[in-house]
């Protein structure tokens, strides 16, 4: 089957900055890809040559089997793509551009805009230049999600939005993939991929350094820990918690108050804290930056 997404040493430089270093990325029809990596990874820009929005600097790509440059407008109107930074502004109203997209797109069922607005929870009736940033990214997703494209290319789809609507979106992702379209995902919020992503890569400072499933990656292993013991158990908690392997970076206050980094199983950490008496725990969701870090040991492509 000829893949969705193929590309072979693909490099962008900008002037003497590599965005992106000879990328080999494969994606297969009918899943959902997920694309992470920190802020500057080189994720909108890999996603724009796939758009043929940016030219490569050399290395190849496909896309449903065309080069990108040759496909035009009969490509385009196979993919759905919503960009990083959506710039929406005029008088019109949402309906007024959506049905502007529609035309150019070709078939679009009836009712499809207003079902997609709904589940949005998006005001069609407004002036697109009074919409606020999420109303606007909203907008975008429906435009994407519009005509049932093969290919849908989404560069961070959830910034902006609020978290049922988030909810509402990966509904969208895993029934299209259901569908047989193809989604690539990009990201810096890993739950989302998590939850709806068959298969991941992390781009890190302009390489791919790793790809598989979520959990394979161990890019939720690592998460930060926060919270308090009484004053009187620091002493104590710093030298329970530092004992234990799996957890680092232990930052004890005299008032009790704690920090740390687990890398693996929350067991041995909360049953540290139960003999403190531990007044207040938090285990927050894994940074994917930091993940990054911890795991592939790169930085970002800034600087
Ligand atoms: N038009 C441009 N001119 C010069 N440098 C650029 C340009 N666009 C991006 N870059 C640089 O290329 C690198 C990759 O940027 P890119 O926007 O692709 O990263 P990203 O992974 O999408 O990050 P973010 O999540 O912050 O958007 C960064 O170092 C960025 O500063």
């Amino acid at each position: 089957m000829t893949p969705a997404i193929e590309t072979r040493g693909l490099r962008k430089d900008y002037g003497r900055r590599t965005a992106l270093r000879g990328m080999d990325l494969t994606v297969e029809p009918g899943c959902v890809y997920g694309l992470v990596g920190p802020n500057g990874a080189g994720k909108t820009t890999a996603l724009r040559m796939l758009l043929d929005i940016i030219r490569p600097t050399s290395g190849e790509v496909r896309v449903l089997g065309s080069v990108p440059r040759e496909g035009g407008p009969a490509l385009r109107r196979r993919i759905g793509y919503v960009p990083g930074e959506l710039r929406l502004d005029g008088r019109a109203t949402g309906r007024a551009l959506l049905r502007h997209y529609a035309e150019i797109s070709g078939e679009v069922e009836p009712g499809t805009v207003d079902s997609l607005a709904e589940r949005l929870d998006l005001d069609l009736a407004r002036p697109v230049r009074t919409l606020s940033k999420g109303n606007k990214q909203k907008l975008g997703l429906v435009q994407a999600f519009l005509h049932r494209p093969e290919l849908l290319v989404l560069d961070e789809p959830t910034s902006g939005l609020d978290p049922l609507v988030q909810r509402e979106f990966l509904r969208m992702v895993r029934e299209a993939r259901d569908a047989g379209q193809t989604v690539l995902l990009s990201s810096h919020v890993l739950s989302e991929i998590q939850q709806s992503a068959d298969r991941v890569a992390v781009l890190s400072g302009g390489e791919l350094v790793a790809d598989g499933s979520v959990s394979e990656l161990r890019l939720t292993a690592i998460r930060h820990v926060r919270g308090q013991v009484p004053a009187d158990a620091a002493p104590g908690a710093r030298a329970a918690l530092a004992a234990l392997p799996e957890v680092r970076e232990v930052d004890v206050a005299e008032s009790g108050r704690f920090s740390a980094v687990l890398d693996g199983p929350p067991a041995p950490l909360l049953t540290a804290l139960a003999g403190l008496g531990v007044l207040d725990v938090v285990i927050e969701e894994p940074d994917l930056e930091h993940s990054v870090l911890t795991l592939y040991g790169r930085g970002t492509g800034d600087g």
